[in-house]
């Protein structure tokens, strides 16, 4: 794609964007530029600003120096929230305490609260989509099943679903597979991989710190230590052990298997 100079034909663009609290830069100089499509992965160690970083691209936070667009609107001069009902956000920290059904939950993605609002009752419509996303994530059999039964697997894909629920153009996903075991954490990955064909536009950021939670349709990779972006690009370009090395302050080597990565310590002592 050839480059633009418009920002607010990203689907995320930050310029020079610090963020300070008390006296602190926990961002500091950050530019990035997020096109439809593309899906990136951050990365970084405990500490490094992921989460900070995730806020103001999700229409959390204003950046305290710099410029930040999301979905083509300047922070500061647009309704968050209004802003922020145009974005699939799957946080694996979602709270749910009605006795929902994963139906119900899913369906909270269109008033992107974690319960029921008074007073707004669901359309067929809306029914059946919430129906026909639940069965994109291979949560069909369960679609009726309250929330509190589910299994961690089975909750993180139906957030993706209900994340869905807006048609966003951009979905957050951070730490999806946190609390996964492995057979889970592959369903995961193989129904995000698949998501990606299903909607080619959407543009995606996914925050973990393990390589091996990276899907394989990832395009992207940003790195992230101590609020300064150490490298970002083309995956294939940023993902190899001097970058990973210097970005979590460890000798980590890194190899690629079947389009996926695999982190190592690079010098292991003698038991
Ligand atoms: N509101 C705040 N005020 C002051 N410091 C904060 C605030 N929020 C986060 N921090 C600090 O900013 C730094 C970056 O935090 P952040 O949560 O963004 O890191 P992270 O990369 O997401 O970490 P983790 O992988 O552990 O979740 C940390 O040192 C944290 O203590």
């Amino acid at each position: 794609m050839t480059p633009t100079t418009d920002d607010t034909e990203y689907v995320l663009s930050a310029r020079h964007v610090d963020f300070v609290r008390d006296g602190r830069y926990l961002l500091r100089d950050i530019t990035l530029h997020v096109e439809h499509g593309q899906h990136w992965v951050l990365l970084g160690a405990n500490g490094a600003g992921k989460s900070t970083l995730l806020s103001l691209l999700g229409a959390f936070a204003h950046p305290t120096h710099g410029v930040v667009h999301v979905l083509g609107h300047q922070l500061g001069r647009v309704d968050m929230r209004e802003l922020r009902s145009h974005i699939g956000h799957v946080d694996p920290r979602h709270t749910v305490r009605a006795p929902l059904t994963v139906r119900d939950v899913v369906l909270t993605g269109l008033t992107n609260t974690p319960e029921f609002i008074p007073r707004w009752a669901p359309t067929p419509d809306q029914i059946e989509l919430a129906e026909t996303l639940a069965a994109s994530l291979g949560m069909s059999a369960r679609i009726d099943a309250h929330w509190q039964t589910l299994s961690q697997g089975e909750r993180g894909r139906a957030l993706i679903a209900r994340a869905l629920m807006v048609d966003p153009s951009l979905l957050l996903l951070d730490e999806p597979a946190t609390g996964l075991d492995l057979a889970a954490r592959e369903q995961l990955l193989t129904a995000l991989d698949d998501l990606r064909v299903e909607y080619p536009a959407v543009a995606s950021i996914l925050v973990t710190h393990h390589l091996e939670e990276i899907p394989v349709t990832t395009t992207h990779a940003m790195l992230i230590r101590d609020g300064v972006i150490s490298a970002q690009g083309p995956i294939v370009d940023v993902l190899n052990t001097a970058n990973i090395s210097d970005c979590f302050d460890h000798a980590i080597t890194i190899t690629r298997q079947n389009d996926r990565w695999i982190a190592q310590a690079s010098e292991r002592r003698s038991p």
